[in-house]
């Protein structure tokens, strides 16, 4: 082998390419203004999916042309695309309303320098390309003071969090401010337990914290309860305590980036419960702003409705006849008015348009009570996808469209919830990234919750390259720690954007899976138990109901309605086989199941040929099923072998074609 050249001037090189693609990146950016200019005149949409669409496929085939991993092309894309977009919708919100431009803004925010409120306003200056004068206060009331007594441009007010919900006090805030909500801002709340250089994570004593943090951790300390909690004002605060400590037994919640500004380092990353952890903050102003019409809107409106029957139902009424998506409904007591509610709603819409202005008119006539708030460009991006056959194959092979809905089955008076006369349309199921039902596919790959990490990230490639969208990992019980061992599974697999699921075996193994995992497969071993049949349907997370292997397709039925009547909508069946007189260890694939699965009900369904058939069969059969109208596949996979040259890699095409 060549000797390589030395690791100094290769990085040298790296270090020139980087350069480079940032100086591309900057230039894309002047260009995306540029048209961002285009659009103000033509008043054209921000977005243009069609247009990002036709951008990713191309990039997505050349860059598979140069070695490079489709859906890295693809995720890449989508955050530059996202900066795009956003960047364009600051610069058409500035020239709508040229009050607003100005050198630099003073913030009002929570906290002092650090705290994630910082930390959202100086992300949201920077995309206005404006200088922060930084106001940190001590409570949101005094955030709103400073706004309405002019000491402040903006105030930034968490709303929301992706694991704490909602943040009642700053809804109370805004039922008495005359301030306008002006914008709004989510950013990732990355929570770290922060301590000097050199603190060990077994050394901490004590815990420096604001009650938000420490609820979303909730688990991370439950599993270090030797830990004594101090509850502070604001993470910044917390970091500031810590900074200033004798000793080095004390850490802090925060973010790692709000850390270095107090000399602290992230010795410990991911503390949330919740894997996605963001929140979004609202910006006040004391002028209300114009969104132009280009700009994605929402409108936040407070109301309260009469206390009689239907009144908030009549109030969502109107807005259904003017076709207005509500994408929020909080309530909060109305001070001095015991059990009356005030309603805060944010509707999809601009204020000005014609459906939003009609739909405030009738809802004058029938609350007691309605103020908008505000109405504010959304910031929120979703990201543009392909499709699995776009990723894994050439675009010319892109599969056929689902086949058509099927007929409802002639059915008994009172139609059974899993029947396409209770339900026409059929069902889609989301688990995190992936959607399955109703002509959109996936596939799983099923193998036991491995003891150690090693040689897992490998793995993981192999199994986004070969095109699943997720694992779902067996055999809990066997494992000392499940609960660990998932969480870090969970974790890994993240980082190739897959989703995690669990397959539940036994009945205890639930209690390990819930809110480490996406999906829950309930095995066929399990599908005849009742009270697990109710538990999962109580539960909001979506659930795979396997076939036991003696089941016929009306007790399968009959157990999907069980989760179905206990409320759980998001259901998926999967047929892996029946027991037959073939052979006493194998067991054989219902195809004919499968079509009458597809006939009688809307629920997707998924097929797992893996104890049916043999390896080299898998292929042909992953072709029928899809043909029969299979939703999705979970295939069995070994963490030895490579997926994309065996039979699983050539069982994914045939499927995806
Ligand atoms: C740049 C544009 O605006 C948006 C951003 C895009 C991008 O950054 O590539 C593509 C489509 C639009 O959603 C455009 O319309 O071309």
């Amino acid at each position: 082998m060549d000797k390589p050249q030395p690791l100094s001037e290769t990085r040298e090189q790296i270090t020139d390419i980087d350069n480079t693609v940032l100086q591309l990146l900057a230039r894309r950016r002047e260009l995306s203004l540029e048209v961002a200019r285009s659009k103000e005149v033509d008043v054209r949409p921000v977005r243009d999916t069609q247009r990002e669409r036709e951008l990713l496929a191309r990039l997505v085939q050349k860059g598979r042309e140069q070695g490079l991993d489709p859906h890295f092309v693809m995720q890449l894309y989508q955050s530059i695309i996202e900066d795009s977009v956003l960047n364009q919708q600051a610069y058409l919100h500035g020239r709508a309303n040229p009050e607003t431009q100005k050198q630099q803004y003073c913030i009002a925010y929570l906290g002092a320098r650090g705290s994630y409120s910082y930390l959202a306003a100086n992300r949201y200056c920077q995309r206005r390309q404006v200088d922060m004068v930084d106001l940190g206060c001590q409570s949101f009331d005094e955030i709103v003071q400073a706004v309405e007594s002019g000491h402040a441009d903006y105030g930034f007010l968490p709303i929301e969090n992706t694991s704490s919900g909602s943040i009642n006090e700053v809804y109370d805030v805004l039922q008495h401010t005359s301030l306008a909500i002006v914008g709004e801002t989510t950013i990732e709340v990355g929570h770290c337990l922060l301590a000097k250089p050199g603190t060990k994570a077994s050394d901490i004593k004590t815990l420096y914290a604001h009650p938000q943090p420490i609820s979303q951790c909730s688990r991370y300390l439950a599993r270090h309860p030797g830990v004594r909690l101090e509850y502070c004002a604001s993470s910044a605060e917390a970091m500031e305590k810590v900074q200033a400590a004798a000793g080095n037994d004390v850490a802090a919640i925060g973010s790692a980036e709000g850390g270095a500004l107090y000399q602290l380092e992230a010795i410990e990353k991911g503390l949330a419960n919740q894997k996605v952890n963001q929140s979004r903050f609202i910006v006040v102003a004391r002028k209300a702003v114009a969104v132009p019409e280009q700009l994605p809107a929402k409108c936040t409106l407070i109301m309260a409705t009469g206390q009689k029957p239907g009144a908030l139902v009549e109030a969502l009424l109107v807005l259904k006849a003017n076709n207005l998506n509500m994408s929020k409904l909080e309530s909060r007591p109305i001070p001095g008015t015991p059990w009356e509610e005030m309603f805060y709603l944010d509707i999809d819409a601009n204020l000005a348009s014609p459906p939003m202005q009609l739909a405030l008119k009738e809802l004058e006539r029938i609350t007691r009570f309605i103020k908008v708030l505000g109405c504010y460009p959304c910031e929120t991006v979703a990201p543009t996808q392909l499709s699995n056959a776009q990723l894994l194959i050439e675009p010319e092979h892109f599969r056929a469209d689902a086949p058509p809905a099927t007929k409802p089955h002639p059915s008994a008076a009172e139609p059974a919830r899993h029947s396409l006369a209770y339900k026409a349309s059929l069902s889609e199921a989301v688990a995190g990234s992936l959607l399955l039902g109703n002509g959109h596919t996936g596939a799983l790959a099923q193998l036991p919750l491995p003891q150690t990490l090693e040689g897992f990230e490998p793995f993981l490639k192999q199994i986004k390259a070969a095109g699943f969208a997720g694992l779902v990992l067996s055999q809990l019980a066997e494992q000392p720690n499940p609960a660990k061992a998932l969480d870090a599974c969970a974790k890994a697999a993240e980082k190739f954007g897959l989703i995690t699921a669990a397959a539940i075996d036994k009945e205890e193994e639930l209690e390990h899976a819930l809110s480490r995992v996406e999906l829950i497969l309930i095995k066929g071993k399990q599908m005849f138990n009742r009270p697990l049949l109710e538990r999962v349907g109580k539960l909001h997370l979506p659930v795979v109901l396997e076939r036991n292997t003696m089941a016929d397709i009306d007790e399968l039925l009959g157990a999907a309605d069980i989760i179905l009547g206990a409320g759980n909508q998001q259901l998926m069946l999967c047929e892996s086989g029946v027991s037959s007189f073939k052979s006493s260890s194998l067991a054989t694939l219902d195809l004919a199941g499968l079509v009458e699965l597809k006939a009688r009900s809307h629920l997707p369904v998924l097929v797992n040929p893996s104890y049916a058939v043999s390896a080299d069969a898998c292929p042909r059969q992953a072709k029928a099923v899809k043909h029969l109208g299979a939703d999705g596949l979970v295939l069995d996979v070994t963490l030895d072998a490579p997926i994309a040259d065996n039979h699983i890699g050539e069982t994914l095409r045939q499927f995806f074609i």
